[in-house]
């Protein structure tokens, strides 16, 4: 079980000091979309030249031209680039067959998807790398989470990794871990805590304690 720490609202400065204080601890930096909004791919350009040691996530949310975004997140030095899984299937082939030629990975975001359990099928069909069952801040705010969703994907996901993503915070993720995901993204219950340092320490603590359990 990986742990990914989910940059979303601050510039290139903030992103790369709050890596160093947690990067012993996380396997995956993803540059959130808000930042890629604000600072473009050069944000994914300098995480990695300053953590070469770290994967780092462009999270592209990509809805169409898979190919093209896919390339350019991987120039920029993207290891693994996100997809929607509402794109059209041949949007999510197109993601796959270029990551495939870059040597990267594809992570395909489950963010409003209706039909879960037959989407996530149909997905892991195509090729994708990672599934991630995600609550975003919208839903998030209204008190939902992905952990009934993720047992949903662990069921019918044969291929692809599992991954979560949404308000998960110390105090939920003994919940999370429960469900075994191969990948648990954490963006606020990190970056929003005084101590990033002390949560990302006992987060990974916790993950390879259940990984191991
Ligand atoms: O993908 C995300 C969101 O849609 C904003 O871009 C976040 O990175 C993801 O939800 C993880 O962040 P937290 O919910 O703060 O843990």
């Amino acid at each position: 079980m990986e742990l990914q720490l989910a940059l979303d609202l601050v510039d290139i400065p903030q992103a790369i000091e709050a890596v160093k204080e947690v990067e012993a601890y996380i396997d995956i930096v993803e540059i959130g979309t808000p930042v890629v909004i604000n600072e473009g791919l050069r944000a994914v350009k300098e995480v990695k030249n300053a953590f070469p040691h770290l994967k780092v996530l462009a999270d592209l949310k990509v809805m169409d031209a898979a190919g093209y975004e896919v390339m350019k997140a991987s120039e920029a030095g993207a290891d693994i680039v996100t997809i929607l899984g509402v794109a059209e299937d041949m949007t999510i082939k197109g993601a796959v067959e270029e990551a495939k030629k870059q040597g990267k990975k594809i992570l395909v975001d489950m963010i409003g998807v209706k039909n879960l359990e037959q989407r996530a099928q149909e997905v892991d069909a195509l090729g994708a790398d990672y599934i991630c069952v995600h609550t975003g801040y919208d839903l998030q705010a209204v008190g939902r989470n992905s952990f009934e969703d993720l047992r949903t994907i662990k069921r019918v996901v044969k291929q692809a990794k599992t991954a979560v993503a949404g308000g998960i915070k110390l105090s939920t993720l003994p919940d999370v871990i429960q469900s075994e995901p191969d990948l648990v993204i954490v963006g606020g219950g990190i970056t929003g805590e005084p101590d990033k340092k002390a949560v990302a320490a006992e987060m990974q603590k916790m993950i390879k304690q259940g990984a191991s359990a």
